[in-house]
């Protein structure tokens, strides 16, 4: 990959975004009133600075509401007027990006489909090229990091220097409690791999129930994202999709002021103080955890020659299930997930399987083939 270090800033985009960014507006742009009268009570709250609206929607299905194309684009036109609000849409195929152009549209996404599309998302790449204008890049619906690294570097390298990501989940195949599996690991690997870019949640994908929007926004917030897209309509459940996760404009500034907005660090020197006292303590039990794993690796390597001698079979199921067995129990009564036990367990198994599997095949451990 190549570096991606030149992201501009969310503050610096000149749209007058403050931070986190918040984004709110129907799935669906339905009919003049219904986006004027949501663009208006947003605005009169004063914090949403994009108005979203999808003109274009991509249904899984064929036969659903499809959107209703440039005649809705009028109406953002009024939008931006009206309210002072910039306006952002779903654009899918070149066309999209020319009609949006012509209106005047501030902001772009790409949706979930269109981002796992590598020709697609170089064809959008070119036709945004000239067009200086910001562009948001939803995850693509499998859990694909790369692919959405892909996206992201190619609309980066046709000379957009504006991006954001939008993390809305992904799909769960199976009944979930959400509508989108969040893999939040994902989203938080996706900052370390480019940390000059904004990542943005979009609660209502994920959650897919108005009830729970709040939620996932707050999980969002507590882990540091630039900002949230909400889905809000004036009688949602009338929407002619996404009837379920959207909010009224009351619901949704009601969780706004509910919300708790951190800061991502703190200047007072207590806290400092505190915060590097404490990350002395765990750097120094990480120093022992590494140094108890390498421990056991040796005796690994020692039972892995013996075996070898006696032409006794690496994997050994019995003592394996109760190592498992007794140390998330021991885990439970600290404190601990089994999952994580478990999880943390597996790894060290794996590993010394291999070593031992090496040890077998007469390689010396740690020496390279
Ligand atoms: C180390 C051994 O070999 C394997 C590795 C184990 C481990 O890492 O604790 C446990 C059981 C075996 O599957 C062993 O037999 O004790």
């Amino acid at each position: 990959m190549e570096n991606i270090i030149d992201i501009v800033p969310l503050t610096e985009w000149g749209l007058g975004f403050e931070f986190p960014l918040l984004i709110a507006g129907p799935c669906s742009a339905e009919s003049e009133e219904q986006v004027l009268a949501t663009a208006k009570e947003l605005a009169a709250d004063g914090r949403v600075k994009i108005f979203r609206a999808g003109v274009w929607k991509p249904r899984t299905r064929p036969g659903g509401f499809e959107g209703l194309g440039e005649q809705a684009l009028k109406w953002l036109k009024r939008v931006k007027s009206e309210t002072g609000l910039s306006v952002a849409v779903e654009v899918a195929m070149p066309q999209h990006v020319e009609l949006a152009l012509e209106y005047a549209i501030d902001v772009v996404w790409l949706g979930a489909r269109t981002t796992a599309n590598p020709f697609l998302v170089e064809q959008l790449a070119a036709a945004l090229s000239g067009a200086n204008i910001p562009v948001l890049v939803k995850n693509p619906v499998t859990p694909d990091l790369e692919l959405w690294i892909g996206s992201i570097e190619r609309l980066w390298r046709s000379g957009i220097k504006r991006i954001a990501a939008i993390h809305r989940g992904f799909h769960p195949y199976e009944r979930s409690r959400l509508r989108n599996i969040p893999k939040w690991e994902i989203a938080i690997d996706l900052k370390s791999r480019i940390p000059s870019l904004p990542v943005i949640c979009d609660p209502s994908h994920i959650a897919g129930k108005a009830n729970l929007v709040p939620e996932i926004a707050q999980h969002a917030l507590d882990l540091s994202m630039d900002g949230l897209m909400v889905e809000v309509h004036p009688t949602p459940l009338q929407a002619l999709s996404d009837a379920m996760q959207q909010l009224t404009p009351r619901a949704f500034i009601n969780m706004i002021d509910n919300l708790n907005f951190h800061f991502t660090t703190s200047t007072d020197y207590r806290f400092i103080d505190f915060l590097e006292q404490v990350r002395n303590r765990i750097d120094s039990i990480d120093q022992q955890i590494i140094e108890l794993l390498a421990a056991r690796m040796k005796l690994v390597e020692q039972i892995g020659e013996y075996k070898r001698t006696n032409n006794v079979s690496i994997f050994q199921l019995r003592r394996w299930e109760n190592i498992l067995k007794s140390r998330i129990e021991c885990g439970k009564r600290l404190g601990l997930d089994e999952e994580y036990i478990k999880n943390l367990l597996q790894l060290v198994h794996k590993e010394s399987i291999k070593k031992q599997a090496e040890i077998l095949r007469g390689n010396q451990p740690n020496k390279k083939e």
